[in-house]
């Protein structure tokens, strides 16, 4: 057997055609684009690709696109200031601090100095906080990425029993929030789960959001579970070539023979987390305008 593959990158494609199009919107209600300011501090190879990345896609998506660089020897006070001034910029409806940051940077503090409504990472803890409580904010881009992938294979997730395997305030944590308010029956597992391999076993869903490489294996996978692999490791190629490549937290090759569907590593969850934060751009530009929902960006 071998499982059904979600594209990622074709589900991104969609949902970034529909927020261009309530970006389209939004600019005809308001006589402005929406715009998105990435701050990226420091030289993170990474990193810089994915500031690029969204800077593209922002502007693919017919809205405003503001990148802030800062050295690597930045300080605290620069970056605070930095956000203090894109919150009082009225074309700014969205602001994101790329992670991770330099060492001698606060992450907390940082994202506590974005304004909630312009916090299109959803990492604010007044967004943390609606979340976990059911009220409308701003969802982090990664976990919605991936119920919107779950809730086109399933539709409804009411029942199903879900394994969140990773505790992070960034993935982890809003992904089983998320899946509760779906009525899944959720577990959370992490590094000192006892016997990871049944809890494993008991999910219809699993997502895996630990950040170790190949780490679960297709043998611990319910068949027909649906599996999301939200890890992007970079190993050295295990043939031995000299080259590097990119490996999810899910052993792929084992899995795929066990699973019903699962998303690859690139191409499942990766493309949607862009996808998700210009989504939430234009939610924000609308909240902000105080404009309703726009009926096609609710997942
Ligand atoms: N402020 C934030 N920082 C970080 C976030 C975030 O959501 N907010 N997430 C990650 C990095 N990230 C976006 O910022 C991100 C990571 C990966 C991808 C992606 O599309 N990956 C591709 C593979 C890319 C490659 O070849 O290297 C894939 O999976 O297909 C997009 C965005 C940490 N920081």
């Amino acid at each position: 057997m071998s499982a059904d593959l979600i594209d990622g990158k074709a589900h991104a494609a969609a949902l970034r055609a529909q927020v261009a199009a309530a970006g389209a919107r939004f600019n005809a209600e308001r006589g402005r684009p929406a715009g998105l300011a990435v701050v990226l501090v420091g030289e993170d190879a990474a990193s810089r690709v994915y500031v690029a990345s969204k800077a593209r896609a922002t502007l693919e998506a017919g809205m405003q696109s503001f990148t802030h660089r800062l050295p690597a020897g930045a300080t605290q006070e620069e970056v605070l200031e930095l956000v203090v001034r894109l919150n009082a910029d009225e074309a700014v409806d969205g602001i994101l601090v790329q992670l991770p940051l330099p060492p001698q940077i606060d992450e907390t503090a940082v994202i506590c100095a974005i304004d909630p409504d312009k916090d299109v990472d959803g990492f604010h803890v007044n967004n943390a906080g609606r979340l976990a409580v059911g009220q409308d904010g701003l969802v982090p881009c990664t976990p919605l990425g991936c119920l919107m992938l779950l809730r086109a294979r399933h539709g409804s997730l009411a029942g199903l029993r879900a394994v969140v395997v990773g505790r992070s305030n960034i993935v982890g944590k809003p992904m089983a929030r998320l899946l509760l308010a779906q009525d899944c029956t959720v577990t959370m597992a992490h590094s000192r789960t006892r016997d990871l391999q049944a809890v494993v076993r008991e999910a219809d869903i699993l997502v895996a959001a630990i950040g170790r490489p190949l780490a679960i294996p297709g043998a611990w996978i319910k068949p027909g579970a649906t599996v999301i692999d939200v890890g992007i490791n970079r190993i050295e190629d295990p043939a031995g070539s000299g080259k590097t490549r990119l490996v999810g937290d899910i052993d792929f090759d084992s899995a795929v023979q066990v699973a019903g569907a699962i998303t690859p590593v690139p191409g499942g969850v990766g493309p949607m987390t862009i996808a998700v934060l210009l989504r939430n751009t234009v939610v924000a530009a609308r909240r902000r305008a105080g404009l309703g929902a726009d009926a096609i960006l609710c997942p």
